[in-house]
């Protein structure tokens, strides 16, 4: 049988499933989230950057206020790019518009500086039109900063997104808490298996966001996924999420639609042959789908261009 839920490195036990809210049209998500918790969702995905965190809000308290308890829920939210330099504050502004004293687990969105004082408090632009970054920004300083908060308790455990390991190595060189997770894109047209197995050496958990491959879910359609849902009496979505549940990663799934959302709790077992055919998916041409215009080389094998940053890939 499928695990229904994962250990991290702090001793927390992350839910196998999670709920995820970007994209989330406004008026939608708050609905989303509740029917997600009383459908029996356990683990809820929120960014300051989505802009919504007080909608996702709205919802927890819906939810709350019918029954289920804070303590069974596990809730994770992001430190935006505008905030690296504030991370105490960003925190702050995530916990009031949530309405929550505390976050389950908090990570930094992406291992990039943007200038706190620019034209936007998300998405500050230069007049060029190009993103208004703090280039000579360190991350690992971002870290230093997120290592504090544990101490005070509004983040029971901390961790990153979006880490290649050419920058998880760098972290780990002076990280002084190990990030108890890795949130990056995967599903089977991107294995991310360098990444995936780093993290699994170094006891930090991956979690796998985009699984259908982002809007619109087009990995369902991929024929290996198919054939598999078919032969198994399944959605296609189920085959994807539970690709990555037989990995050992915890999975995250949007969607404001509540026949999906209740669908896309269901995981099954995948044998080997089914993995190994879902594995030769795009082998030799992976498909990323997430991957905002920064300018900057993350290191991930497949997008090596870019601007070098502090501490990221070697110049
Ligand atoms: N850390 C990071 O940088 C990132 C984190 N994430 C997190 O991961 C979550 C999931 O990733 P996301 O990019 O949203 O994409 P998903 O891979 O979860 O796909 C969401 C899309 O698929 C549709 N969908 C969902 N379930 C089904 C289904 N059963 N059948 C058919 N279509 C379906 C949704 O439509 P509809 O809603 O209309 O039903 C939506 O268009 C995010 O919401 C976010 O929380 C995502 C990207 C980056
Ligand atoms: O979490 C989801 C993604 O990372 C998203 O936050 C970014 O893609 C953002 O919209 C951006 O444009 O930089």
């Amino acid at each position: 049988m499928a695990p229904t839920s994962f250990k991290l490195n702090t001793g927390q036990e992350m839910p196998a499933v999670g709920f995820g809210t970007w994209q989330a049209a406004p008026g939608e998500v708050a609905k989303a989230v509740e029917t997600a918790l009383k459908s029996g969702y356990k683990l809820i995905d929120a960014a300051y950057c989505y802009g919504n965190e007080d909608e996702v809000g709205a919802g927890l308290k819906a939810a709350f206020a019918s029954g289920i308890k804070r303590e069974d829920i596990f809730i994770m939210t992001k430190l935006w790019n505008t905030y690296s330099t504030r991370v105490s504050l960003g925190l702050e502004k995530s916990l009031k518009a949530l309405g929550l004293d505390y976050v389950d687990l908090y990570l930094v969105h992406w291992p990039v500086g943007m200038n706190p004082n620019g034209n936007d408090d998300r998405f500050p632009k230069l007049p060029n039109g190009e993103r208004d970054m703090l280039w000579d920004h360190d991350h690992i300083q971002t870290w230093k900063d997120m290592e504090k908060l544990v101490e005070g308790g509004k983040a029971k455990a901390i961790g990153v997104c979006n880490y290649s390991k050419v920058y998880l190595e760098n972290l780990l060189k002076q990280a002084k808490i190990v990030p108890a997770i890795n949130q990056i894109e995967n599903h089977p047209a991107l294995p991310q298996d360098e990444i995936v197995g780093y993290c699994k050496e170094k006891g930090i958990h991956v979690v796998a966001y985009s699984p259908l491959g982002s809007t619109g879910g087009p990995v369902m359609k991929a024929e290996p996924v198919v054939k598999i849902a078919e032969k198994k009496g399944v959605n296609t979505g189920t085959v994807l999420l539970s690709y990555h549940v037989a990995r050992g990663s915890t999975v995250l799934a949007k969607s404001v639609t509540e026949s999906r959302i209740v669908e896309n709790l269901k995981i099954v077992d995948l044998d080997d042959k089914e993995m190994k055919a879902l594995a030769e998916l795009n082998k030799d041409n992976v498909t990323r789908y997430v991957y905002p215009p920064f300018g900057i080389n993350f290191g991930f094998p497949d997008k090596a261009s870019g601007k070098v940053m502090p501490n990221g890939v070697p110049a």
